[in-house]
């Protein structure tokens, strides 16, 4: 299927000297939901903001469904809605002038159903004739994503869209993102919360000091480098772990009473029931057994975790 964004090559040297993209490349498939994951500083809002028309790339490529971002730069915006990460509204304004006008700047005809449907989706149809500068900061990003979606773009990126917002909100958004993929839109966001990844995402790329160094589908990777982990509490009291059970590289805890056996997920488990089997055979019972499969926040953790001694 033919990427609607196509990146190649990109890179970004800020006039400071300071190079915050070191060629990335990446194809966003259309209709998915993409999460970009990177520690403070890595560059997700600098790739952002190229794509956007925001920020000036050194070099490479950017394309919209087709369009150079900076050639081709009308068509490339019409077809891209962004959520930044600072809110940035216009005081005075209520709250659905700022919504019309917003679509109207894409050379948009006006469409009051249109904006009626997106407030009372966002929760802000009894907000309308309110100045934005009346509003909490929860609303006033409910009105930022309205804002980006008004001019109905095929491709929406939401960068930090949960940053500090409450549960509530963090719910809606949710709701509100897994619906536009349902209707095609193509969603890219940027997010410090793992959790949100791991809840939203088809596909993952994490960015690290300007480097893309991995993109995978969340499935496959979490099955790939997730880990579990089997506790079993036993009814006796153990000093250390028996030589029989050595093979299996356990971890006493529990003051004693429990065992940890840690495998990979879909690859070791055959080692669960030689485990069960081997504790009976010494003649422990055991009390009680449960599973912990690792999350996402500990495969990212450990993704960019460096080396204290690296350079
Ligand atoms: N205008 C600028 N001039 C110089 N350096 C900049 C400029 N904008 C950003 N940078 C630097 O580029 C790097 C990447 O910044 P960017 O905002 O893209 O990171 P980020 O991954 O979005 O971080 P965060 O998670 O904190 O939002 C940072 O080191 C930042 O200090």
């Amino acid at each position: 299927m033919k990427p609607i964004i196509s990146i190649s090559g990109l890179t970004k040297t800020y006039a400071s000297g300071f190079k915050a993209l070191k060629g990335i490349d990446l194809d966003i498939r259309p209709g998915e939901i993409f999460a970009l994951l990177g520690p403070n500083g890595a560059g997700k809002t600098t790739l952002i903001n190229i794509i956007c028309g925001i920020v000036n790339r050194t070099a490479g490529s950017v394309l919209a469904d087709g369009h150079d971002v900076v050639r081709d730069y009308r068509a490339a915006r019409s077809l891209i809605g962004l959520v930044p990460q600072e809110l940035s509204t216009d005081a005075f304004e209520t709250v659905t002038s700022t919504i019309t006008f917003s679509r109207g700047l894409y050379g948009k005809p006006p469409n009051a159903a249109l904006i009626e449907k997106l407030l009372r989706d966002l929760s802000l149809w009894d907000k309308k004739n309110s100045k934005i500068m009346t509003l909490s900061g929860g609303m006033k990003r409910r009105v930022m994503i309205a804002k980006a979606l008004s001019h109905e773009p095929k491709i929406l990126f939401l960068d930090e869209p949960t940053a500090g917002v409450d549960v509530e909100l963090r719910r809606d958004m949710w709701a509100m993102v897994r619906g536009l993929r349902e209707k095609g839109v193509t969603i890219i966001l940027t997010t410090h919360y793992i959790e949100e990844a791991e809840e939203m995402a088809d596909r993952v790329g994490v960015i690290r000091k300007g480097e893309l160094i991995l993109v995978e589908d969340k499935a496959a990777l979490m099955k790939k480098l997730g880990r579990k982990r089997l506790r079993l509490s036993l009814r006796t009291r153990l000093e250390r772990i028996p030589d029989a059970l050595s093979r299996f590289g356990l971890e006493l805890t529990g003051g004693g009473h429990e065992l940890v056996y840690s495998f990979r997920s879909g690859a070791e488990e055959a080692g669960v029931a030689a485990l069960i089997q081997s504790v009976g055979d010494l003649g422990l019972a055991i009390n009680d057994l449960d599973t912990k499969e690792s999350s996402l926040e500990e495969i990212f953790v450990s993704l960019v975790h460096e080396p204290k001694d690296a350079p």
